[in-house]
């Protein structure tokens, strides 16, 4: 079965991967019974850790909220044979990552991220349906990278292009489903021309210099790192909100998000500078981040010093989740959090404010490095989109059908779904 089905298919099947990579890890939970021992009587955290079972459901299929109201804001668990802090809410998070900043910063040393930073791995190619989204919303978005980096935009009906995006995307879902599909075989040299930051690296490398920060190996890994993080992230979002729009057509409609684009940007070309006239549509698209909830899990960090946090000593190296969902939807911040809500982002004068638990991003000194360009990317994307289209579902397919269950993956994507696209003019 090629993994392109296996991703695809809106059954069971992921759960079925899921449920083998659950057996795996308790597996090694059990052979690590000693160290499970030591850490539950070391007096870190008071609480006993939860095992690798409850985690995968908590952090994948979102009952974390049970988890922290059983256990407290605070809890640890057990990753095989890693211990791991978990924390949960805006309150915990923020602490943590903004007011104690510098002693969460670290990152941990985990294999599977060290090898995805390297390379891609190798997949089947396949352009589906031209209602299914996913690759052309990933090209439209890996091309504001591609101009960065190589100024210039590949045509999307390129093979290499094609491919490139097929194994970004690929490589990412199936980060948490199974490793072990993963080999490294594509390369990105063979498609890198040249542009400044290439040109000075590449020069740099030449000179061969001890300790030089520009070389061919870094250079791989940040272009890798700029596509891995920059493409799939913004695209799924951008996906999460046409289908959003078509599940709530009276929040797409002539009456609100077209009618705010008609009135302010009419048939110009969307800017960046329409954003702070356009409340209604910024707020839109801050509720697609929160509700889409893309990165659930946050990435892993870890205790870059001993901390105390909450009252809990946690020591250095100590690996750490502060989990984005639980502050996204955290049921003290939000008023539906729950429910797709745009109110969320404004007050009784239909003004556009800003919340603190707004953090699709996380936040603090490891806080998403692409924000900036993320939301820009998202409004333009948005905005040009909606002005040009109304989006529908396909015939026979009606709004309640439209299913908004996430599926699994190390970023929620919504499940496959088509939509048809009504030119406006
Ligand atoms: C909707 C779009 C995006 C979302 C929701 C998002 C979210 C995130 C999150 C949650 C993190 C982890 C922060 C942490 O560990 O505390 C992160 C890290 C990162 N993001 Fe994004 N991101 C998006 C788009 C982008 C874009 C467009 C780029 C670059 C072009 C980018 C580059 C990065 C990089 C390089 C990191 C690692 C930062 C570090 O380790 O210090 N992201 N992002």
């Amino acid at each position: 079965v090629g993994l392109e089905t296996l991703l695809q298919n809106t059954g069971p099947r992921p759960f079925r991967a899921l449920k083998v990579s659950i057996n795996t890890l308790n597996s090694a939970w059990k052979r690590t019974g000693s160290q499970r021992r030591s850490f539950r009587t070391s007096g870190i955290l008071s609480r006993q850790p939860l095992p690798v079972t409850k985690l995968c459901f908590s952090l994948f299929l979102s009952v974390e909220f049970q988890l922290s109201k059983q256990y407290g804001p605070v809890f640890s668990i057990q990753m095989g044979p890693q211990k791991t802090v978990v924390l949960t809410g805006y309150e915990t998070v923020k602490e943590a990552l903004v007011n104690q900043a510098d002693a969460f910063a670290d990152r941990p040393i985990i294999p599977m991220f060290q090898e995805l930073a390297q390379g891609f791995g190798e997949s089947y190619l396949c352009i589906g349906n031209p209602f299914e989204t996913t690759t052309i919303m990933n090209a439209a978005v890996a091309n504001i990278i591609v101009a960065l980096l190589l100024d210039k935009r590949f045509d999307y009906e390129d093979p290499t292009y094609i491919r490139l995006l097929k194994l970004v995307n690929e490589n990412i879902r199936l980060a948490v489903i199974r490793y072990s599909f993963l080999s490294l075989h594509m390369k990105f040299s063979h498609c890198i021309r040249s542009n400044q930051f290439i040109l000075f690296a590449t020069q740099e490398e030449k000179k061969k210099k001890t300790n030089a920060y520009f070389h061919n190996e870094n250079l791989k890994a940040v272009v890798a790192n700029l596509f891995g993080a920059g493409v799939e992230t913004t695209s799924t979002t951008l996906r999460w909100g046409l289908l959003l729009m078509m599940k709530y057509p009276e929040i797409q409609s002539e009456l609100k998000v077209q009618e705010e684009i008609a009135k302010v940007v009419g048939s110009s070309q969307p800017r960046i500078e329409h954003r702070t006239k356009m409340p209604y549509t910024d707020a839109v698209v801050h509720e697609i981040q929160r509700f889409a909830n893309i990165v659930p899990t946050n990435l892993p960090h870890a205790t870059a010093t001993d901390v105390t946090l909450n009252g809990y000593f946690i020591p250095k190296g100590t690996h750490i989740i502060p989990l984005l969902s639980s502050v996204l939807h955290d049921e003290s911040q939000w008023e539906k959090p729950h429910k797709f809500y745009p109110e969320h982002f404004l007050n009784s004068e239909g003004k556009f404010v800003k919340r603190d638990a707004f953090m699709p991003f996380s936040a603090g000194r490891r806080a998403c490095l692409g924000e900036t360009l993320a939301k820009t990317e998202l409004f333009l994307f948005f905005t040009s989109l909606l002005q040009g289209f109304t989006f529908q579902p396909p015939p026979g397919t009606s709004q309640e059908d439209l299913d908004l269950t996430p599926a699994v993956g190390l970023t929620t994507s919504p499940m496959p779904h088509q939509l048809c696209a009504l030119p406006r003019f």
